[in-house]
């Protein structure tokens, strides 16, 4: 018997707390524990200090994990929980994702002072958004409105919008719910239009490979769907991204057995953009969506992705 709590490491924003909450009240369901048998332990990451400039500026993903896989590594933490949004494609030697959350919703919400609807925004307003896939896809529906970066928590996003500092923006609804803020979206925007990030409402556990004590407790709580799906996401984005500098959108369904996925590539002044299906096997989840990307890759062909990078 344990007696030493699972130590779970995570950021401490309002959200990634609420979600390391919903990974330990999973685990203390499933297992019949103690909630004491769990630690929380809240890490500081360079993307949570670094607030002024954009995620591609300052070298994009990796920045919200680093310090927290440094701990997994060393023993410090069991495992850690995520967006697995925020995850790079390449983790360290040593660490997987060993488990997905059921999936939350998927959409972007959007968050409108001077209009409730993207498209009914009056011309020439600004929208503020840190994510390249979301600049895109707004030059793309609305190219006559003025996009600006805008980082930070949700709760400072929503102050500098009700301040004037902007005149709409947009959140993954997913973040939203988990908060409790169901009734901040003025719309949600439909998926088709406005396909989400690879990953998006999607909260991973990160751990080390071989660690069979903490993974066998992690598997009671794995999503199967969440988990192909991602994997797939996942793999499109792998086989993209190169650079982070590239607006990508990915959305997979799984039903267990099959799985459809759509893609979305885009350049990032919303101009050209690019879009790929593929359907198989839920087992080959992965390598579904390492095919799309190969396949949007040589629709796009080379002139795509040495127009701007
Ligand atoms: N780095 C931002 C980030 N990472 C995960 C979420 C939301 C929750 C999710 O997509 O699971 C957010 C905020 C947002 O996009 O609004």
């Amino acid at each position: 018997m344990q007696t030493k709590p699972f130590r779970i490491g995570t950021r401490g924003s309002p959200l990634a707390l609420a979600q390391a909450h919903e990974t330990r009240d999973r685990l203390v369901a499933a297992h019949g524990l103690s909630p004491e048998m769990f630690e929380v332990v809240i890490l500081s990451t360079k993307g949570d200090r670094i607030t002024d400039r954009s995620l591609a500026e300052i070298g994009g993903k990796g920045l919200f994990t680093e310090e927290i896989e440094q701990q997994l590594l060393s023993g410090e933490l069991d495992f850690a929980v995520h967006s697995s949004k925020d995850m790079p494609t390449r983790l360290p030697d040593g660490l997987f994702l060993s488990a997905f959350l059921p999936r939350e919703d998927i959409r972007d919400a959007f968050i409108g002072r001077t209009a409730p609807k993207l498209m009914d925004l009056p011309e020439g307003v600004t929208v503020g958004s840190s994510s390249l896939r979301r600049q895109a896809l707004i030059r793309r529906l609305r190219p006559d409105i003025n996009v600006i970066t805008y980082r930070g928590q949700v709760e400072t996003r929503l102050r500098k919008l009700s301040e004037g500092q902007v005149d709409a923006t947009l959140l993954a609804y997913a973040g939203l719910k988990r908060l409790g803020m169901t009734d901040v979206p003025t719309e949600l925007l439909d998926p088709e239009e406005f396909p989400p990030a690879p990953a998006q409402g999607a909260i991973c556990i990160e751990s080390r490979i071989g660690d069979s004590r903490v993974n066998d407790l992690l598997a009671a709580i794995d999503d199967a769907r969440t988990h192909e799906a991602v994997a797939c996401e996942r793999g499109f984005l792998a086989t993209l991204d190169g650079s982070c500098r590239t607006p990508i959108a990915g959305l997979a369904i799984s039903d267990g057995t099959h799985l459809r996925f759509s893609g979305m590539i885009l350049t990032p002044d919303g101009r050209t953009h690019h879009r790929v299906t593929i359907e198989g096997k839920a087992t080959d989840a992965m390598a579904l969506g390492q095919k799309a990307g190969e396949q949007i890759r040589a629709d796009a062909g080379p002139g795509f992705f040495s127009s701007w990078i």
